[in-house]
């Protein structure tokens, strides 16, 4: 098995480090860009994430087969997509997106007139595109607690729809923002919505996408990690400034801001990007993740280590992601004498922790997630740590172990 061992360097550091972009910007921007015939030069500052990379390659080929790996966002656009544009496609994955649900957006899709089979089991991948025909439906409903991407997936063909669409959200709305930031991305190509939130509506009139030039952003989710490198720096002069982050950023992982200065970090706009510093913790927090549930395992590595007791809610879709991140989490922390504990029935968890430095080195295990190895990385300031099989952050941030050099040593 692959592994890296991560040691601190030294107990302070200064550094400016390149973020990647964002690959949930990325992806709307590719296949928004293919909606609107604009060409791929279009898009600037493309993510190097894999799922990105994966978005661009089959966004090129005219197989019958549509491979998208483990990328959901991947999988959830491009079956709208393909649905839409009429298609005929098997869209497969690995095996962990094979137990990904996805059937509120197929059947979302088959009321407007796509034809889906299911090849192995009902509401999961693979899926078989057969075509599509317009059934002249122009409101649907459909759930918004289980995953948004259902709703960012069907927005974005909605302008081609011959009458347009109304979506009524039902259930209690998780990551709102990523919906915002794929109304934003439309309104960049010339798509206008209405969106009465009060009533959980969104209405998307007929119309063409304009062709225009778009660059995607840092990724706030990445920077999330750099985050708790300064929070858990043992020395109060440590400092990061990440370079190319936005001051008004259409993600809404940009709450790390708001979420590291009780836990120790303070933000502060440069122009070039943030610049992080130390300042004094609170004792204690409590988050609700609903709009930001990508940054919920690097907070709980950071309190654990940092000992501040944490109470987390809006978990409700860690469950069905690249892993069971509860589980994983729940399993990875007691290698650091924490606990994350179920306190209320799937809604609220707490963090408690009596972690201290060790000689033994943990080994921490990743459950081919991306950001269970990227949020663990960071304990290696604090003391050496081994994370299993690296590679798991090629999903969405390839560069990462290339960049933490610069502040810890690897091996
Ligand atoms: O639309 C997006 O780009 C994403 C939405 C979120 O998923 P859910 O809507 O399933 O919570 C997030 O976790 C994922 O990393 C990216
Ligand atoms: C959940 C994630 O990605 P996706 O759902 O697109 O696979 C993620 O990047 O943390």
């Amino acid at each position: 098995m692959s592994t890296i061992r991560l040691f601190p360097r030294s107990n302070s550091f200064q550094e400016n480090i390149p973020l990647p972009a964002s690959k949930s910007e990325s992806n709307r921007a590719l296949i928004i860009n293919a909606l609107a015939g604009g060409e791929l030069s279009a898009v600037s500052n493309l993510a190097e994430a894999r799922d990105t990379q994966t978005m661009i390659r089959l966004l090129a080929e005219n197989g019958s087969e549509a491979n998208v790996l483990d990328a959901g966002t991947t999988m959830r656009f491009l079956t709208a997509y393909y649905a839409i544009t009429g298609q005929q496609k098997l869209m497969n994955g690995t095996p962990r997106m094979c137990e990904r649900p996805i059937g509120i957006l197929v059947e979302a899709l088959k009321e407007l007139g796509a034809q889906i089979d299911y090849v192995n089991k009902e509401g999961y991948p693979p899926l078989q595109l057969k075509g599509f025909t317009y059934s002249g439906k122009n409101i649907i409903r459909i759930r918004g607690d289980v995953s948004s991407q259902f709703i960012s997936a069907i927005l974005m063909v909605a302008p081609l729809l011959p009458e347009g669409l109304t979506l009524q959200i039902t259930g209690s709305l998780g990551s709102k923002p990523y919906i915002e930031m794929t109304l934003a991305q439309m309104n960049h190509f010339g798509i206008s919505a209405e969106t009465r939130w009060e009533k959980g509506e969104i209405y998307i009139p007929a119309q063409a996408y304009q062709a225009t030039s778009f660059a995607v952003e840092s990724d706030w989710s990445g920077a999330s990690y750099w985050y708790s490198l300064v929070a858990l720096s043992p020395d109060p002069s440590s400092s990061l400034e990440l370079l190319g982050l936005k001051e008004n950023s259409l993600q809404g992982d940009a709450a790390i801001k708001d979420i590291m200065l009780p836990l120790g970090v303070k933000s502060t706009f440069t122009g070039k990007g943030y610049l992080l510093t130390k300042v004094e913790p609170k004792n204690e927090l409590a988050w609700d993740f609903t709009d930001c549930p990508d940054l919920a395992q690097t907070i709980c590595v950071v309190a654990a280590i940092k000992k501040i007791p944490l109470t987390l809610t809006g978990l409700e879709s860690l469950k069905v992601k690249e892993t069971d991140r509860v589980l994983a989490l729940q399993n990875e922390l007691l290698k650091l004498n924490a606990t994350l504990v179920e306190v209320e029935k799937n809604h609220k968890y707490q963090v408690n922790s009596t972690f201290e430095i060790s000689q033994q080195t943990p080994v921490i295990d990743t459950y081919d997630d991306h950001r269970m190895a990227m949020a663990f990385a960071p304990v290696g300031v604090v003391q050496e740590i081994i994370i299993n099989e690296p590679e798991v952050v090629n999903k969405s941030y390839p560069s990462f172990w290339k960049h933490i050099q610069l502040i810890l040593k690897t091996e």
